[in-house]
């Protein structure tokens, strides 16, 4: 069936009725780099007064959940709490506690990524390397750097996006990834992100560099169509059911597949992101379609109070 346009009242009223949760997306849906989307706000108090659950699920590593509720606020979108977000460094997190043999004890990690893989890693235990550390914004010096040789106490590395990518970090990393031994972990997949009125390389780019230059299998992803944090989101809210949930993203092979794969009982598309109108009639993408579409979320709260 043909995704449905919310571009009437009807519709809009109807599609707000299908569903008492929405899992958003955050990148390309709420905002689009430093730039807050039209009647986002409006649409989420919008939401509020209905009294519809409202949750939020990033591909983002840069920021912990922490660190992403003073974004929400920053932006004028108050009373996120840490545990109504969902960040693909948590799910990171969550992976090498749950599904590695990695010992928080005695393994470190080597971070190639911003403080949020950072900050999720150590509140599960474990010890990192690498990241934010402002060393590595020194030109890279073979002779010099601190970094090399690799440190023996390292075991796997974790991969999310680094919008300070320069060829220190990539250099110490690849030598991380050069070990066969040393498991090799995305946060997501993403290959670009908006960052409006620009697009921008993403962390799926970031990482086929590094997965090509090692000659390593394409890590694990845990960030979204990966189920882990969806798990995580029925874990955390076991009362949810899934099929009045609405997953609402700007990619389809991340945010409208995880929607989908997880048997969410629909999925909004907006066209402020990554996607155009395109994407719905030249279907050579091969994936599934969203059950809805919008040119912006905003358009909710637009048509409903018309
Ligand atoms: O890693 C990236 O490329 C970006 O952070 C990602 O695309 C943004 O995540 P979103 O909030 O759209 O899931
Ligand atoms: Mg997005």
């Amino acid at each position: 069936m043909s995704p449905i346009k919310l571009d009437d009242k009807q519709t809009v009223v109807e599609f707000l009725n299908s569903f008492d949760t929405f899992l958003f997306d955050c990148d390309g849906v709420l905002w689009s780099g430093t730039h807050l989307l039209p009647n986002v706000i409006e649409t989420l108090a919008l939401l509020k007064k209905l009294n519809k659950k409202v949750l939020f699920v990033t591909n983002n590593s840069t920021k912990s959940r922490q660190d992403y509720t003073k974004k929400f606020s920053n932006f004028g979108i108050d009373n996120v709490t840490k545990e109504q977000i969902f960040s693909s460094s948590f799910a990171t997190a969550i992976y090498l506690k749950n599904f590695t043999n990695l010992d928080p004890s005695k393994d470190k990690i080597w971070v190639f990524g911003e403080s949020g893989i950072e900050k999720e890693l150590q509140e599960v235990g474990f010890s990192t390397i690498g990241g934010s550390d402002a060393r590595l914004d020194e030109p890279w010096d073979q002779q010099k750097t601190p970094f090399l040789p690799v440190d023996p106490e390292v075991k796997c590395v974790v991969a999310g996006l680094d919008t300070k990518i320069n060829f220190h970090r990539l250099c110490v990393t690849y030598n991380y990834l050069r070990d066969k031994d040393v498991q090799y972990v995305a946060t997501n997949i993403d290959t670009t992100f908006p960052g409006k009125p620009y697009m921008q390389p993403g962390c799926g780019s970031m990482i086929n560099l590094l997965t090509t230059s090692s000659g390593r299998e394409e890590p694990p992803n845990c960030g979204k169509p990966s189920q882990l944090m969806l798990d995580a989101v029925f874990k955390a809210y076991p009362e949810l059911k899934r099929e009045k949930c609405c997953m609402v993203g700007d990619r389809l092979n991340t945010d409208i597949k995880f929607g989908i794969d997880g048997k969410l009982g629909g999925q909004l598309l907006v066209l402020s992101g990554v996607e155009n109108e395109s994407c719905l009639t030249d279907l050579s993408h091969g994936f599934i379609l969203p059950t809805f579409y919008a040119d912006k979320l905003g358009d909710v709260y637009e048509h409903y109070t018309k």
